[in-house]
Parts: structure tokens; sequence; C-alpha cells
């Protein structure tokens, strides 16, 4: 092996010449778009880096029809074509934030939505450490649309799609949904913005393996949504929104095939991390191969220091509000939050305040 490191352009040093231009991409993202905080354009971003990846079939391959290229900045260099589709409603917030960077950056378009992912979750207490590779060439056309799995498809649908696109078990698909635990919605229910997945929006914890658990009891904002299932915590109160549940995470935790696998995160910050941060490195480089990549990791910051609380309860629920479908481990004993009501921050500081961050 060569342990030699290159000096780049701009002083800093890597073990690769192709790393060069991402660590002045990376201060840029920290300082320009993301404010070093784990806010809406991380979660965007990271969003983002699923739908530009999954977008990739071998089986439309194998019928002699474009299957898309996968992890490869489509979403990004074709902005009038996968963004208008249905499923990436919204997409097109982190295609315009992260657009002006690459005309700033000699990166292509598939480099840099996979690594304003991974660079951005360093901002999130609880998230690890990705890897990042770089070498994606520039796409050659846009993905066809179907490809991106909605809320309302059923199981069997998205776990097809989830196998076909990125080779992922349902273990394995279970393992990305902790990205769910730093989620907002703006478009499944129209009537509100910026609702919740879980209690800890600004937290890469557990929370979302534990309450999509919970009996649900009501919609927040407006019922009969697509794709929305009833939520443990759905009053609304002017900025507080509650908490939306989405039916594909739903039907996730109550399924035998992924049940025990859903519950098995919880509380298991670090068993979750590691599952993730494993389907995460599967998924940045669909429709490439490793071995044509370079590994750049060592231009990602460190992950966030900053402590998670443990998994618990949010004010109000115990383990009788508990939907069991894994049938072969109990779940685990939780603290619950007191008082009448757990508050949801709305910013990433863990305020309530009016933040601007939407
Ligand atoms: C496999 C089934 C999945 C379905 C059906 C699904 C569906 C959704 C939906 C409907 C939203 C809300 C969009 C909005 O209304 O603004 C959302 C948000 C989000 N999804 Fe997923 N998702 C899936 C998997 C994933 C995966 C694998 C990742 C990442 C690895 C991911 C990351 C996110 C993030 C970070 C958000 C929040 C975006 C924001 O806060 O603006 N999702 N997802
Ligand atoms: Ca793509
Ligand atoms: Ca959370
Ligand atoms: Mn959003």
């Amino acid at each position: 092996a060569n342990f030699k490191r290159v000096t780049c352009p701009d002083g800093n040093t890597a073990t690769n010449a192709a790393c060069c231009p991402f660590f002045a991409l990376r201060d840029d993202l920290q300082e320009n778009l993301f404010d070093e905080v784990c806010g809406e354009d991380v979660h965007e971003a990271l969003r983002l880096s699923f739908h530009d990846a999954i977008a990739f079939s071998p089986k439309l391959t194998a019928q002699g029809k474009f299957g898309g290229g996968g992890a490869d900045g489509s979403m990004i260099t074709f902005p009038d074509v996968e963004p208008n589709f249905g499923a990436n409603n919204g997409i097109d917030d982190s295609v315009d934030a992260l657009t002006p960077f690459l005309a700033l950056h000699n990166v292509t378009s598939g480099d840099l939505i996979q690594f304003a992912a991974a660079v951005g979750i360093t901002n999130c207490p609880g998230a690890p450490r990705i890897e990042f590779l770089a070498g994606r060439p520039p796409p050659v056309a846009p993905a066809p649309d179907g490809l991106i799995p909605e809320p309302v498809d059923n199981l069997d649908s998205i776990f097809a799609r989830m196998l076909d696109g990125g080779n992922f078990s349902p273990a394995e698909v279970v393992a990305l949904i902790a990205s769910h635990s730093i989620a907002r919605s703006d478009h499944v229910d129209p009537a509100i913005a910026a609702v919740p997945f879980d209690s800890t929006p600004f937290v890469f914890d557990t929370q979302i393996f534990v309450e999509v658990q919970l009996r649900g009891i009501g919609f927040p904002g407006t019922g009969g949504n697509v794709g929305e299932a009833e939520s443990p915590l759905p009053l609304s109160s002017g900025e507080d929104v509650g908490v939306m549940r989405l039916l594909s995470d739903s039907n996730f935790a109550r399924d035998s095939r992924t049940a025990c696998t859903w519950q098995g995160f919880v509380g298991q910050q670090a068993k979750m991390e590691a599952a993730f941060t494993a389907a995460m490195a599967k998924m940045a480089i669909i429709g490439h191969s490793r071995s044509d990549l370079v590994d750049c990791s060592e231009v990602i910051p460190p992950a966030s220091t900053v402590p998670v609380k443990g998994a618990h309860f949010p004010a109000s629920k115990s383990r009788s509000d508990i939907e069991q479908a894994c049938a072969t481990a109990p779940f685990p004993t939780l603290p619950a939050d007191p008082g009448p009501a757990t508050l949801i921050p709305h910013c990433p500081d863990g305020s309530e305040d009016d933040c601007d961050d939407s």
C-alpha cells in the first residue's frame, strides 16, 4: 500500500488527490447551508441522498429500458424532470439549495448529494460518521418515474422496490428508516408543515422506533391524507403541529418480516447507528462499483459529541400504549417523560421559538 499523502492546492493533505475538492466543499456547506446544525437543510439533504440513489432498477434494464443511474446526481443535473415526480414532492428545496455549490466546487452532482448528506448528519446528535466515497461520473439521463417508494405502497411492493433498487433486505430497509428520526413532513398533509415523525426531530435517536409502536389515536392537522396513519401524538395547537406517522412506517413496525428488527432498535443507539452506517454505505453507491470510487471519508467531520437522551415514552404514554408485533422479544422497559405533554422542539437548538428553520 502507498501511504504517501498528497498536498492539495488549498494546502490540505489527502490520501488521494480525488479528495482535494471536498475540503472546501465541506466547509462551504457547513458555513453557508447547514450552519453546523441539524436543521431542515440537513434533513432534506439526507432525504435527497435516498431519492437520488434508489431511482435505479436492474429489473427495468433487463426489460431493455433505462433503469436510472442510481446515486448519480440526476436529481440535480435534470432539475426539471425527477423533482416533478409525485414521490419527490418537496425534493426541489434540497436540489435548489445544493445546486449553487456545483458551480463553486469541482465535484459531480452525484458526489455532491451523497457528500452533503454525510457531512450534514454530523451536525445531528446521535448520528454516526458515515463513509464517503468520491468519483461518481456525471449522470447520463433522468431516472424514470415510479422508482421511489411511497408511504401508501404496501410492504410487498416497498420491499420489492428496495431489493431491486439497492439489493436491500427488509432489515436493511428498517435500518435506513432511522433517518425518519430527523424528519419533518411538509407535504403529506396540506394543512400543516414541518410535522415531525418523532418527538425529537433534531436528534438522531431511537425515538422513531419507540413512538411508531405506540397506538395511533388521531391525525395531526387534517385526516384522510394518502399514506398517513394515525399518530400517538396528534394534537396540534398553533406552532405545535404534533407528530405524524407514515403508513409505511406504521406497517414496518407491525409486519412480521420487520417487527422484531424495528423493536430491536428501541433504546439500542449503537446497534441502530451501526446498521444505518452499513445500509447507507450500500445506498450511497447504488449504480456504481465500490472499486471505481475513492475513499474520501477522511473529509467527513467527526460525529456530533452532544449527548443523546435515552429512549423514553413521551409524557402521558406508557408500556400499555405499545402495540407489540414482535413475537419473540419483549418490549424493553423505558422511562416516561414527566408532565402532561412532551414539548416537541421547533428548532435545532431544542427551543420552542418561532425559528426560521422550516
Ligand atoms: C422506504 C420507504 C420510505 C418512504 C415511503 C418514505 C417516505 C417519506 C415521506 C412521505 C416523507 C415526507 C416528505 C414531506 O412531506 O416533506 C419523508 C421524509 C423524509 N425521509 Fe423518507 N421515506 C422512506 C425511506 C427513507 C430513507 C431510506 C431515507 C434516508 C436514508 C429517508 C429519509 C427521509 C428524511 C430525512 C425525511 C425528512 C425530510 C425533511 O425533514 O424535510 N426516507 N419520507
Ligand atoms: Ca439518481
Ligand atoms: Ca429523533
Ligand atoms: Mn422539509
